[in-house]
């Protein structure tokens, strides 16, 4: 069927950055997809350059622009939950992105303990705002240019429009955002912090500027598009997968463990890493293990893993019980930053250890599920897996044991689809 207009997804994840086009009606009209080098790792510091992220959603745009076959009027951006950069005025970077899993930020965790309410999005070392403490805290030569505190997806939003200082709902709950009352809260005053580093904060989906015009012509892209206000990774991948129903729950496997679950109310407990996104007038409730792929890499490349999946043995539990971890610190359902990975001892069978590592992060979502249901979430019908493990239907048997409800098939499992879809309304 020809359409007169279609909506652009753009998903800046870990590994690259993915573009999608999708008609009215949802159907997928074009993508692409451009890889990112790996961030910098060193020590707890976890870096990227933004202007990498630039140059690969400009490539994104520019090869959707060539196949659409009829013209995009919005385009919405998700990106890594509490990934932080700090600009001046005019949008420039004032050095390297903060990853999501820098975890330089410990001490501005305890500050933020201290006079933060539970309920508050922004606990932990990884949060944005821990982030955003820990950089005005070295940076203090820079802190005066310093004009906008932004995350990946606002930052990328700012590119397009010319605007800066703009973000949604969800990016911002772990800069202290609060959901419920839609307002940043006044114990933010507490934190000394130049409060005009903070975005203007609207509903994901919310029209926020059209297209630079010069940027309009060079990628081929309509004077009118529209750039809509964004949302994290794991929410847009939410989106994709068509789950809609109280209890319906979405894990992502990437290179991270996430799980989120439909709810008519929100929980809050940081002492577990557990938190809620607002979504519209419902709750996305869950949180981030620093478990899942990153680590099976570690071990095993993506075609090792592909060559063993048909050995995989899910009715015949290892009785290793392991607690994969990339490296130090857990996020979700236990938070603590210095907790150690649990793979010892390793079997000489290669096949046994990555079932062994499998069972161990497939426990890891059980208890995750299990404990949202003990501090009140509804009752879990079923979970939808997106990410690279999504692929391994050995697992999939595996984990469906361990959190006994069946694993429904997803609609679409890309974040960039969930990201297009806040354009269709
Ligand atoms: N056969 C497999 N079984 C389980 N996990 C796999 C398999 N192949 C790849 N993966 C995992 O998928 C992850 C990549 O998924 P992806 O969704 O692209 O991650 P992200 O976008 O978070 O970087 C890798 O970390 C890898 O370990
Ligand atoms: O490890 C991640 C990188 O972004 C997770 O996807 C993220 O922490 C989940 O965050 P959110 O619930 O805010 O989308």
């Amino acid at each position: 069927m020809a359409h007169t207009y279609c909506h652009l997804g753009i998903d800046m994840g870990t590994s690259g950055c993915r573009g999608v086009a999708v008609s009215p009606d949802g159907a997928i009209l074009a993508r692409h997809h451009v890889a990112l080098e790996n961030p910098v790792r060193q020590g707890p510091a976890v870096e990227q350059d933004p202007v990498l992220w630039w140059n690969a959603l400009q490539q994104v745009l520019d090869e959707l622009a060539r196949r659409l076959p009829c013209p995009p009027n919005t385009l919405a951006i998700d990106g890594t939950s509490a990934t932080l950069l700090l600009t001046d005025t005019e949008g420039r970077p004032l050095g390297p992105a903060m990853m999501y899993n820098d975890a330089r930020a410990r001490p501005q965790a305890h500050r933020i303990a201290a006079v933060a309410p539970s309920d508050s999005g922004a606990h932990g070392a990884s949060s944005s705002l821990a982030k955003l403490l820990w950089w005005l805290e070295y940076h203090p030569d820079q802190a005066g240019r310093a004009a906008h505190a932004l995350h990946q997806a606002d930052w990328l939003a700012g590119c397009l429009t010319g605007r800066f200082g703009l973000s949604d709902e969800n990016n911002c709950l772990k800069l202290g955002f609060d959901p419920v009352e839609r307002a940043w809260p006044a114990w933010l005053n507490a934190m000394d912090l130049p409060t005009h580093l903070l975005p203007q904060v609207s509903p994901p989906g919310t029209p926020l500027a059209p297209i630079r015009p010069d940027l309009a012509r060079q990628l081929g892209l309509p004077r009118d598009l529209q750039i809509i206000a964004g949302t994290t990774d794991s929410i847009a991948a939410f989106l994709a997968t068509g789950a809609d129903r109280p209890g319906e729950a979405v894990t992502s496997l990437g290179s991270t463990l996430a799980i989120k679950l439909l709810s008519d109310h929100p929980i809050f407990a940081p002492q577990y890493g557990i938190y809620s996104h607002r979504l519209h007038d419902r709750w996305l409730v869950g949180g981030a293990s620093n478990s899942g792929g990153a680590v099976l890499r570690q071990h095993f490349t993506d075609k090792e893993m592909a060559g063993m999946k048909p050995q995989l043995r899910p009715e015949q539990p290892t009785g290793l019980d392991y607690y994969p971890l990339p490296g130090l610190g857990e996020r979700f359902p236990v938070c603590d930053p210095a907790m150690a990975p649990k793979i010892s001892p390793r079997p000489e069978d290669d096949v046994i250890f990555f079932q062994g590592l499998l069972e161990g992060i497939a426990t890891i979502e059980a208890q995750g599920y299990a404990l949202l249901r003990e501090l009140g979430a509804p009752a879990l019908t079923s979970i939808r897996t997106v990410g690279g493990g999504a692929g391994n239907p050995a697992w999939t048997r595996i984990r469906e044991a361990r959190c006994g409800v069946p694993m429904v098939a997803a609609r679409e499992t890309e974040a960039a689809y969930g990201a297009a879809l806040l354009g269709v309304g």
